[in-house]
């Protein structure tokens, strides 16, 4: 159907135009009577006026004209009042009697609203015999569709009266700027709901569709004004309000995965905060635990975590890598201990809750985060690393790990390993040089931390593989690390892609390359699962390496995206 503003006022095709609708409506029009009607309305008169006018407002509105003066009105009274002091003549008089017409008058008040931008009703001023003890009632009216209203109630443990207990932020109630915290709760839709339980209340909010009408007692505690929504949470753990016996109202909640980013709405409840996911276009909060409130219970559910230290890895127990792989270039150096350092027992600041978190994108004259690789023995991390070695020598490095052992002649300092004393060796784990050390065979190996600023001073991105329990202490704004976790496959992929794959034996203390076993494809799933679940919230980023192909070519693109893309690191990260 063609426009029907033409975009000249006074554009003569206009009556054609419309004229002619009816005609071009025909085709879809099934009965006489209705064209008839067509042919009626669009013949209308005050059809064609009101289309006039509409578009000589349009090309008024296109000018954006504004107001030369403010107070039209009172000019007018001014010049009413200063003529009548003058001799009349009868264009004064004509004058006089047009300003003094009501619709006139109208006219240059409506102007003056309008220049003022004042548009707010103007209230009766307050009687001043208001009685302090009278409650004064507010009704609200609230179209509820069927997104819920966003509003807790509770019962007032002295008083007995039905309040608001929260609003979530970005709710419907919270929208309506109407309903607060605080407010007592009268009536619901005629309802009185003094003797109600609260699950009663909301059972008949719930079955209440369109308009619901409140009766309230408004609080008369002044709101803080909000400042929230600035802050930025990793979810380190998973929830599900519905499975949450504590949460006062499940629908309310917000469940999220490890690993999400949360935007904290109001931290106003020192219990339940209020969050949405980052970037959801819903304004609606949903409600979480807080920091310290999941702390709590976790450490009261858990706490065989707190007073126990993370043992030191033993393979045949519990599958943990054996060695730390310093430098496969040596195959022999299969160091069988690993030491830890007394700091890296659990600790109670470990209860993974949340981590404040920020966007953080690398500029291209900044070092390369470190890249950190994690995964239970014979998972492939030394595969991946020496294809992404291979893939770019320039812009890929790894440590060179220091070692007590005498020097080969085949070898040379700094290149297969920099060789030192024991005792600076022991010195230096004494001054924590080291980000790990063990002992073989009476010598000392370890990756130090200078080892891996050596990597990043030439420019390049630095591939180091620990022990997960390490990481944390590598989480510095220096380093900002990035964490992968290489994860095997299922049993049964385990066992058709290792086929022809062999694993240097912790059972054979010559270190020695030999097939997989089926106990070894146990012992890497197991020694999987228990990283994952006591150190999954500090990985960025978990690749399965089924097809190494695959898995190689996920990497490299996590690879690419972390140079360019933005990604979140903690806070600290950026502002200590
Ligand atoms: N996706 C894969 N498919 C088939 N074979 C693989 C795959 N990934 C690794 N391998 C093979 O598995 C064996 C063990 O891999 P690799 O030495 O890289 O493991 P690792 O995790 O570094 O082990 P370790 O803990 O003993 O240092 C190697 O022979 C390697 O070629």
């Amino acid at each position: 159907m063609p426009a029907l503003s033409t975009g000249s006022g006074s554009d003569p095709g206009l009556f054609e135009l419309l004229a002619a609708l009816p005609a071009q409506l025909q085709p879809h029009v099934d009965s006489q009577e209705d064209l008839t009607f067509l042919w009626d309305l669009f013949g209308e008169k005050n059809l064609h006026s009101l289309v006039k006018i509409h578009e000589k407002l349009h090309d008024y509105e296109k000018q954006s004209p504004v107001p030369i003066l403010q107070g039209a009105a009172a000019l007018a009274d001014d010049l009413a009042e200063e003529l009548q002091n003058r001799p009349l003549s009868s264009e004064t008089r004509e004058l006089l009697k047009l300003l003094s017409k009501p619709n006139v008058k109208a006219l240059l008040s409506a102007h003056d609203t309008v220049a003022q931008k004042s548009y707010d009703p103007v209230l009766p001023p307050m009687p001043d015999d208001i009685d302090d003890e009278e409650d004064s009632v507010k009704i609200i009216r609230l179209v509820k569709n069927r997104e819920p209203l966003g509003a807790t109630i509770k019962k007032d443990e002295q008083t007995g009266a039905i309040v608001v207990a929260r609003i979530m932020r970005g709710g419907a109630a919270d929208r309506s700027g109407l309903i607060h915290v605080g407010d007592e709760l009268r009536e619901v839709n005629g309802i009185p709901v003094e003797d109600k339980r609260p699950e009663e209340i909301i059972q008949i909010l719930a079955q209440s569709q369109g308009a619901i009408t409140f009766k309230i007692i408004p609080s008369i505690k002044e709101e803080t004004p909000a400042k929230e929504g600035k802050m930025f949470l990793k979810a380190l753990f998973d929830y599900d309000p519905y499975e949450d016996k504590a949460i006062p109202c499940k629908e309310a909640g917000l469940s999220f995965k490890r690993g999400e980013i949360l935007q904290i709405m109001s931290q106003d409840d020192a219990t339940w905060w209020q969050a949405k996911h980052e970037g959801d276009a819903n304004p609606r909060a949903g409600l979480i635990p807080s920091k310290h409130f999941q702390e709590r219970r976790l450490a009261l559910r858990r706490p065989e975590i707190l007073v126990q230290p993370l043992k030191v890895p033993n393979r045949k127990s519990s599958g943990f890598r054996r060695s730390f792989r310093l430098s496969r270039k040596d195959k022999k150096t299969n160091k069988s201990m690993y030491e830890c350092k007394k700091s890296d027992q659990y600790d109670t600041a470990d209860i993974p809750t949340y981590e404040e978190v920020t966007p953080y994108r690398r500029q291209t004259h900044e070092k390369y985060r470190l890249v950190v690789l994690v995964g239970p023995v014979g998972v492939g991390l030394n595969e991946l690393k020496r294809k992404l070695l291979i893939s770019d020598t320039q812009h890929y490095g790894v440590t060179v790990p220091h070692t007590t052992r005498p020097r080969r002649s085949q070898e040379s300092d700094g290149v297969e390993y920099i060789f030192i004393s024991k005792h600076l060796f022991e010195t230096d784990v004494q001054n924590n040089k080291f980000i790990e050390y063990g002992e073989y065979k009476n010598n000392y190996y370890g990756t130090s931390i200078d080892s891996v600023r050596s990597v990043l001073a030439k420019n390049k991105v630095c591939l180091l593989d620990v022990q997960p329990h390490t990481v944390k202490h590598l989480r510095t704004l220096e380093f900002k690390p990035y964490v992968i976790f290489i994860k095997p496959p299922s049993i049964e992929r385990l066992r058709e892609t290792r086929k022809n794959a062999k694993i240097i034996s912790s059972r054979d203390d010559q270190g020695a390359a030999k097939p997989f076993t089926e106990e070894d494809f146990r012992e890497m799933i197991k020694s999987a699962q228990i990283m994952e679940n006591q150190y999954g919230h500090l990985f960025d980023k978990i690749i399965v390496n089924d097809d190494l192909t695959v898995a190689f070519n996920e990497l490299k693109m996590t690879f690419d995206k972390l140079e360019t893309d933005t990604h979140w690191v903690p806070v600290s990260w950026l502002h200590s």
